[in-house]
């Protein structure tokens, strides 16, 4: 069954003790009287999301409309999109429509089962089915980009890298469940503002993680937290147990866009070198770590239809944030502000110095598969549409012009431009 996985909806089941992630509070609230100290204590409870579901539900309001009539309809078409999943052109906003809005669940359900990892690990059906509805339910749904499409649609880009030639003949099921779960959770809580924005609202999180990665290990304290609660691994030995937070871990942090030069250097330095041994293990983990960064950053490079609307949340995202920080008084991001900034410019801008760099050395590690020169393809068609779309968007304000009038700008820069983010 598709539609029964939102068990977790009652406001009785809170679980975890990592920190919520509440933009609004952070940047000071005003309450005072008791009915709104009686509704912080319940928040303080929650995390963001946690507490509009809980706060919907209390209020009798059903949280997604329902679609019983036609699920036996839907049903057959989400399995049917299953049956393409390792195609690159698999439509993951369709995929959640289908579902109902459990396409985190399904997918991710749907590949255990493919990689036959619930015989391989003895895994409890209803626990990993748990874990993935608590995963799904901590992403918040009102992020235009950061939500839990997004984790799904890495999660099928990660799946269709598992299964490169070059990686696939030397992955253990330990590195593919790790890599599965660590794309399904990279982005769990996340808040939809960036780390620049949490260090500079003094956030909790900020000085809890020392301003350091902030984002990244929030997502996976609180992926570790919930791996805890649903006791999916409660029967593997204690070490294996932490081998495998700490490998998630490690993996959700290489999703740090701003520590994006040091893992990049090192993969160039070890093909340029042709040392890579896909059977020592710290090799393999870089390359995973690779995967999904690649998978993390890997929109542009989906079809033009697709890619664009990725393209178009994204910026709402940084925009949202933009009008945010106008509101609070505070520096206004790079790439943030509505008035100066536009969609094709961030997109030609964000292609050039961070996605193709990573993603020429990816085609180089596969061997030049059809998939790696498929994406590099769409990439630059999508950058080719893109420019002209510009032509038609908002003139740019000074200083914040496209790739084509900036051959002598400093590409250190650009990158840093995208790292802040
Ligand atoms: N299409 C895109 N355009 C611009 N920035 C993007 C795009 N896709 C992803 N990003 C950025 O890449 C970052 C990867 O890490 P985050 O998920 O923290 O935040 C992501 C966005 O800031």
């Amino acid at each position: 069954m598709l539609g029964d996985v939102k068990v977790r909806s009652q406001a009785s089941q809170r679980r975890g003790s990592f920190p919520y992630v509440e933009v609004r509070l952070s940047l000071g609230g005003s309450a005072s009287s008791g009915r709104e100290c009686q509704r912080r204590r319940v928040r303080r409870l929650f995390s963001c999301q946690r507490y509009l579901h809980a706060g919907q539900l209390l209020n009798g309001r059903p949280r997604r409309p329902s679609l019983h009539m036609l699920d036996k309809d839907y049903v057959g078409q989400a399995k049917c999109m299953l049956l393409k999943v390792e195609n690159w052109d698999f439509d993951t906003f369709l995929f959640e429509r289908l579902t109902n809005g459990n396409e985190l669940v399904t997918l991710t359900c749907h590949l255990f089962h493919k990689h036959d990892l619930l015989r391989h690990f003895d895994l409890d059906l209803v626990k990993l089915r748990r874990f993935l509805v608590m995963l799904q339910d901590d992403y918040h749904n009102q992020n235009p980009f950061h939500n839990a499409v997004h984790a799904a649609d890495v999660t099928q880009a990660m799946n269709c890298y598992l299964k490169e030639p070059k990686l696939a003949s030397h992955l253990t099921p330990w590195d593919v469940m790790v890599g599965l779960l660590a794309a399904s959770a990279h982005d769990v809580d996340h808040p939809g503002v960036n780390q620049p924005f949490l260090v500079k609202t003094n956030h909790h999180l900020a000085s809890l993680y020392q301003n350091n990665s902030v984002l990244e290990k929030h997502h996976w304290r609180s992926a570790v937290g919930m791996l805890r609660e649903s006791r999916l691994f409660d029967h593997l030995p204690t070490d294996k147990r932490h081998q495998f937070e700490t490998d998630l871990g490690s993996l959700i942090l290489a999703t740090d866009i701003t520590r994006q030069n040091d893992y990049l250097s090192s993969f160039r330095s070890h093909l340029d070198s042709n040392d890579l041994s896909l059977a020592n293990v710290k090799h393999r983990h870089l390359v995973l770590q690779i995967a999904l960064k690649c998978a993390d950053i890997c929109n542009p490079c989906r079809m033009w239809n697709i890619s664009k609307r990725w393209s178009e949340r994204v910026c709402e995202e940084f925009f949202n944030q933009g009008d945010l920080e106008k509101k609070y008084n505070v520096d206004v991001s790079p790439l943030c502000d509505r008035s100066t900034q536009n969609v094709p410019n961030i997109q030609i801008n964000f292609m050039t110095y961070v996605v193709e760099p990573l993603f020429v050395e990816w085609a180089r590690f596969t061997g030049y598969t059809l998939l790696s020169r498929t994406m590099l393809a769409h990439m630059r068609l999508n950058k080719a549409s893109w420019c002209s779309l510009q032509n038609q968007a908002t003139p740019m304000a000074e200083g914040h012009r496209s790739d084509e009038d900036t051959d002598n700008d400093d590409e250190d820069e650009k990158v840093q431009l995208f790292s802040s983010l």
